[in-house]
């Protein structure tokens, strides 16, 4: 699902608008009715008092719908404005006049006026700002906003949480608005999975209003959701007459004394991710634990004991996997050196390898062109340096990937993945696969589906879809303490059997 800026919103309403011959009165009407829809449906006429704060632009009119549409149905409501300016929007005002024509005048709330009490048990619909935030909202607004966050209330927001910025994170954390949910329109917001913006709001959900579909499908987004459509388009099923050559051999480099179980958890998971053969190549310690506990691998190893001293091996590998558990020795550095000399082969680069990488600027020249480098957080900063703020990290990523042509998978609670100026926002995965080992599993993945054709950045889209996949499904029997790497990759299996599982409901629905 493509991921739209705020000016591209703009102009997918204003092309709707013009092609279904419509008002943007009848668009805001019908936004609205989706906001009702969703709530009556889950509150059945329930009395529960229900708190609308809307702002004076068309948020704010859609929250003036919904208290027009929640007051013919009965429910108790109570409206405010929040009056941050002089302005109105026109939708604004219309639906103002017709809320006071069905006898509701909603109080006016100003700088120094008493704030309304509310209860726990209420909830509270937040319309306050929307898409067309432009500055940081005043002080008695965010006042405001935590005096709404201190009543604990369920707050659902309209469109996006009133003080978050399409574009930027806010400089003052207690001027956003805390939703519970949030009914965004039509697309989800970019916003929503970014780690410094996406915790304004624990849940989301996509209403859809009706937006030009060819519009919506034609234009060209920076950033696109990765689901389950979108990585079953890279799917490629094994074929009948087909042997382990078909599909690639991996080699997963690293390993140093006390960290075979990395290349270990790397090896398992790209057999368990379908790679036709696997080798590792390890010091020497290695050799016997892995030739043991994983005897579908094989097992190369270095002179040294200890620590990877000269990448030296006589197979001609699909791809490789490097620099999980490897260390930083000053022999396995000049290792990494002289052998990124002379590497044609594809690269998938993960841990000590990336922190090799930034201490040695001259090695990002040697990579192979389209190479994946899959950095946490801390790697990453190592790589492209520090940032201000979520988007300039994402701007620094994306020429980072840029300058080295390689695609780059930040991980993180939404991974996500850049290349070629384009971010893939990453929908699976939970906080049970915040443990030692896991981006290991993931590094093995990425490797496996390289080996078996699939193309560098396709191979990373899809492999860290199913990397949180195989968390997701795990977790259900763990819980998230127990989710371990070696469970991880236990649930591999059931991410690729997901891909084609037929919905419950669907089966419901044809029987
Ligand atoms: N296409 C769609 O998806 C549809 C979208 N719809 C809805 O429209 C919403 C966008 O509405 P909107 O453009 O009127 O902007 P909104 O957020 O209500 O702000 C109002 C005005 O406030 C101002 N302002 C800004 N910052 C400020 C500040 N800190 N303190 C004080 N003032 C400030 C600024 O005006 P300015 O003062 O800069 O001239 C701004 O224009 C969208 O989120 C969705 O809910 C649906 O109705 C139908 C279909
Ligand atoms: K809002």
């Amino acid at each position: 699902m493509k991921i739209f800026a705020a000016e591209q919103i703009y102009a997918a309403d204003k092309t709707t608008i013009k092609k279904q011959n419509i008002t943007s009165d009848v668009l805001m009407e019908r936004a609205a009715t989706r906001l009702f829809e969703w709530l009556h449906l889950r509150l059945q006429g329930n009395p529960v008092k229900i708190h609308l704060f809307c702002g004076i632009g068309n948020n704010g009119g859609d929250g003036l719908v919904l208290a027009r549409q929640l007051k013919e149905e009965g429910y108790n409501i109570a409206v405010y404005v929040v009056r941050y300016s002089e302005k109105r929007s026109d939708d604004f005002s219309t639906n103002l006049e017709r809320l006071k024509k069905r006898e509701v005048t909603p109080d006016v709330l100003e700088e120094g006026d008493a704030l309304p009490t509310i209860s726990k048990d209420d909830i509270i619909v937040d319309a306050i700002f929307g898409l067309g935030l432009n500055r940081p909202p005043d002080d008695w607004v965010v006042a405001l906003f935590e005096h709404l966050h201190r009543s604990r209330a369920f707050t659902l927001s309209v469109d996006i949480p009133s003080g978050l910025f399409t574009d930027r994170v806010p400089s003052d954390k207690k001027a956003v608005v805390k939703a519970n949910h949030t009914l965004t329109f039509q697309v989800p917001k970019l916003v929503f999975f970014l780690p410094k913006t996406g915790i304004f709001t624990e849940n989301w959900e996509v209403l859809d209003i009706g937006l030009d579909q060819e519009f919506l499908s034609t234009a060209e987004t920076d950033y696109e959701l990765i689901g389950k459509n979108e990585v079953l388009a890279f799917y490629e099923p094994r074929k009948k007459y087909s042997h382990k050559g078909t599909y690639g051999h991996s080699l997963i480099i690293g390993g140093s004394y006390g960290k075979i179980g990395a290349v270990h958890l790397a090896a398992k998971a790209c057999l368990h991710t379908g790679s036709g053969l696997v080798t590792a190549y390890v010091p020497q310690c290695g050799y016997t634990p892995l030739q043991t506990n994983l005897p579908e691998a094989m097992v190369i190893t270095d002179a040294a004991e200890k620590h990877i001293s000269k990448i030296d091996f006589d197979i001609e590998p699909t791809v490789i996997g490097l620099g999980i558990g490897m260390g930083k020795d000053t022999k396995t550095v000049n290792a990494l050196g002289q052998f990124l000399d002379v590497n044609k082969t594809p690269l998938v680069i993960d841990a000590d390898a990336l922190n090799i990488l930034s201490e040695n600027e001259e090695f990002l020249d040697k990579l192979p062109p389209r190479s994946v480098l899959t950095p946490h957080p801390k790697e990453l900063e190592r790589l492209i340096g520090k940032w201000d703020g979520d988007f300039q990290k994402l701007e620094m990523a994306k020429s980072f990937s840029q300058k080295y042509d390689c695609v780059l998978v930040i991980k993180g609670s939404n991974t996500l993945t850049i290349y070629d100026g384009k971010g893939y926002v990453n929908t699976t995965g939970n906080p049970g696969m915040a443990t030692g080992g896991t981006g290991d599993v993931l590094t093995g993945m990425v490797t496996g589906l390289i080996a078996q054709g699939y193309p560098p950045l396709q191979a990373a889209i899809f492999g860290v879809y199913m990397h949180g996949e195989a968390g997701d499904t795990m977790v259900e029997d763990t819980g998230y303490q127990t989710l371990t790497a070696s469970k991880l990759i236990e649930g591999i299996g059931e991410a690729f059997l997901d891909l084609f599982a037929v919905d419950d409901d669907v089966l419901a629905d044809e029987e």
